[in-house]
């Protein structure tokens, strides 16, 4: 009886292994940032004047994707040891023994590549190049070189995130104009309040890694105040589309909503009770939800735009 149960047994624990491992190396991606990264740059594809093949469009969408995940396993990478320090990341594949350096690094790499090429033979080599220029910028100007030197690391480097609606354009187009700048803007602003706001409560993390964020360098107090001048930054860029006559009156109503709604939690996380330093006593619940709105915000901008030019016209 043991005899045939113990086979069965076996492989099914090295199909349970197998699925485990391609679960790493798909978690070196870090799909679950990636969902935002994709879908605001399948808006600046879809929102592009012109017209792309929608096989060609999906490859575009499949580059950025692996482009930007190719981004985030050199930044585990490269981010090895001070992730094996947060509680956050420690179990992550690298820092937890299951995925060797090298081979992180290599499959980064070849996926960068990989998507860069794939990305100019598919639509063109505008597309391509700012593709390249934002894997580099994520990698060596935001993880090698800022985020351990400068508490302005995530203004500078975030800048990497807010790429990908222009290279959705590029990819129809061919250039960047003045809607896709605006774009770029609008993620460039949201990135502060979004990461900060995360920083409030994860920041014992940064501290123990030695990682500058803004509430281990300059206090909670000022990164409380941040939160709120960079809202009020990005909701007046969230109305630049409509300023311009890109988007209607209902993108309008909708930017204008969603800008007032991320204004109001910046301000209750600014005037959360506190004690003298800034420190949360009531366990930062008003940074937690601007977290959480920050991720609804650009998700419901980005689709009201599309909604705006190619449902309402
Ligand atoms: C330098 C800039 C940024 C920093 C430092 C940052 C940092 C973080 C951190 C630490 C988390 C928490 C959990 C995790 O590791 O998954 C997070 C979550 C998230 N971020 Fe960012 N982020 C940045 C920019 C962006 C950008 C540009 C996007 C997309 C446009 C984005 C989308 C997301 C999403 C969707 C989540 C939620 C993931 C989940 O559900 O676990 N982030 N971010
Ligand atoms: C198109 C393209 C190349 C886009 C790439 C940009 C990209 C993946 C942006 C997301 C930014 C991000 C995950 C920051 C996390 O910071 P961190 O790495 O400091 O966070 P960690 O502490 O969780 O590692």
């Amino acid at each position: 009886m043991s005899s045939t149960t113990l086979p069965v047994a076996g492989q099914a624990s090295a199909a349970g292994s197998d699925l485990s491992e391609v679960r790493d190396w798909i978690a070196l991606l870090k799909p679950r940032v990636l969902t935002l990264v994709v879908f605001t740059g399948l808006i600046g594809l879809l929102v592009a004047p012109g017209h792309i093949h929608p096989v060609l469009g999906l490859t575009a969408v499949l580059c950025i994707t692996v482009g930007a995940g190719a981004a985030g396993a050199l930044n585990m990478w490269y981010d090895r040891d001070i992730d094996a320090v947060m509680r956050r990341t420690q179990r992550r594949p690298i820092p937890a023994g299951r995925i060797a350096p090298n081979a992180a690094l290599g499959f980064g790499m070849v996926l960068a590549v990989a998507s860069v090429a794939i990305m100019g033979l598919a639509t063109n080599w505008v597309a391509a190049g700012w593709l390249a220029f934002s894997i580099l910028f994520y990698v060596v100007v935001y993880t090698a070189w800022l985020k351990r030197r400068t508490s302005q690391n995530i203004v500078i480097g975030g800048a990497a995130g807010a790429f990908p609606p222009i290279i959705g354009w590029a990819a129809v187009t061919g250039d960047v104009t003045l809607v896709p700048w605006l774009l770029f803007t609008i993620v460039f602003a949201w990135t502060p309040p979004h990461f900060w706001a995360l920083s409030l409560w994860a920041h014992g993390d940064y501290a123990r890694a030695g990682v500058p964020m803004l509430p281990v360098v300059e206090g909670a107090r000022e990164t409380r105040k941040q939160i709120v001048i960079y809202t009020v930054v990005l909701a007046l860029a969230g109305l630049a589309p409509w300023l311009v006559g890109f988007a209607g009156p209902a993108y309008a109503a909708v930017a204008a909503a969603l800008g007032g709604g991320f204004l109001y939690h910046a301000i209750r996380t600014w005037r959360e009770k506190q004690d003298e330093t800034g420190r949360s006593l009531v366990n930062d619940a008003a940074a937690r939800r601007t977290f959480a709105f920050s991720l609804t915000y650009l998700f419901i901008l980005f689709g009201a735009l599309a909604i705006d030019r190619l449902v309402l016209g």
